[in-house]
């Protein structure tokens, strides 16, 4: 089945477009967990016992499990939310030429790779460069276009020779990408101008939009444009999972409210 399709059907069963963003910095992981053999898979699994019922998704980003323990943490952690019906949509702003970026895409294999149901890619490659992700039709590629970061538009608002910025021109082209409809794009909440102008450009592109909650972004626009007949995800990492923080074995009840209010909030608009 399609990874949009899945997704809808999700939305649906938890009336919800919250993606739960699992970066479990190791520093601020509570100490009671600091003794386990994996503390991340730890955190991770509390985070998601008390977020799923909220989840839409859940986006662990791979700069937070790049070791050798991160690997089997992340690796429980897909396995522990697919348990609980929730798809997973690898973080990892992934491309590289042709032959490089094949072997990234083996991590959305299931039986040796990470079998997530989504990653994000950088387009700044072209079309072959994508091409591995994008030939799996089951799976979702979700490509960055305007990034939620300030130095966002530093190369993504550059204006073409057609007087667009570049990150119009990569929706653009993301549309053209879309032949087996399993393309996404990332527009940070943080930009709620251009999270409008992509959405008049593709208006059928479902988008993932970060930067809610930590990085202060409209979450009123984000649901408003990022939706594409009603699929699409905003999400909210540190927000929800360090909500928290200080309140020692209460920080997974404290996640799980968090991630409830905010899909609350997200609810209001759509
Ligand atoms: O691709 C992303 O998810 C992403 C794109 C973007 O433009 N901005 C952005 O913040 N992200 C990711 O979304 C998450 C945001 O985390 P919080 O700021 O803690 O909610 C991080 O994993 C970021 O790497």
């Amino acid at each position: 089945m399609n990874f949009f399709d899945r997704l809808a059907d999700r939305i649906a069963t938890v009336d919800s477009v919250v993606s739960v963003g699992l970066d479990p910095d190791p520093a601020r992981i509570p100490d009671h967990l600091a003794d386990h053999d994996l503390p991340r898979w730890a955190f991770n699994r509390r985070i998601i016992d008390a977020t799923h019922e909220h989840a839409a998704a859940y986006k662990p980003n791979a700069a937070f499990y790049e070791d050798p323990d991160g690997w089997t943490a992340l690796r429980e952690t897909v396995a522990y939310a697919h348990g609980k019906d929730v798809p997973v949509l690898l973080d990892a702003k992934r491309a590289d030429i042709g032959n490089t970026a094949r072997q990234y895409a083996d991590l959305l294999d299931d039986d040796d790779g990470m079998g997530v149901d989504a990653i994000t890619v950088n387009p700044y490659l072209g079309r072959d460069s994508l091409e591995p992700f994008l030939s799996r039709a089951d799976k979702g590629v979700i490509v960055l276009c305007r990034t939620s970061n300030p130095g966002g538009a530093d190369l993504q608002g550059l204006e073409l020779e057609t007087g667009e910025p570049l990150y119009e021109r990569v929706a653009a082209m993301a549309d053209l990408w879309n032949g087996n409809d399993n393309v996404g794009l990332v527009v940070g909440a943080t930009a709620p101008e251009e999270l409008e102008e992509v959405r008049e450009i593709v208006p059928d592109i479902p988008f993932l939009v970060p930067g809610v909650g930590a990085q202060g972004g409209d979450a009123e626009a984000a649901v408003e444009y990022g939706l594409a007949d009603g699929v699409g995800l905003v999400n909210s990492s540190r927000g929800i999972i360090f909500a928290g923080e200080n309140q020692g074995e209460g920080f997974a009840d404290a996640a799980g409210q968090a991630a409830k209010r905010l899909k609350k909030r997200l609810n209001r608009y759509r």
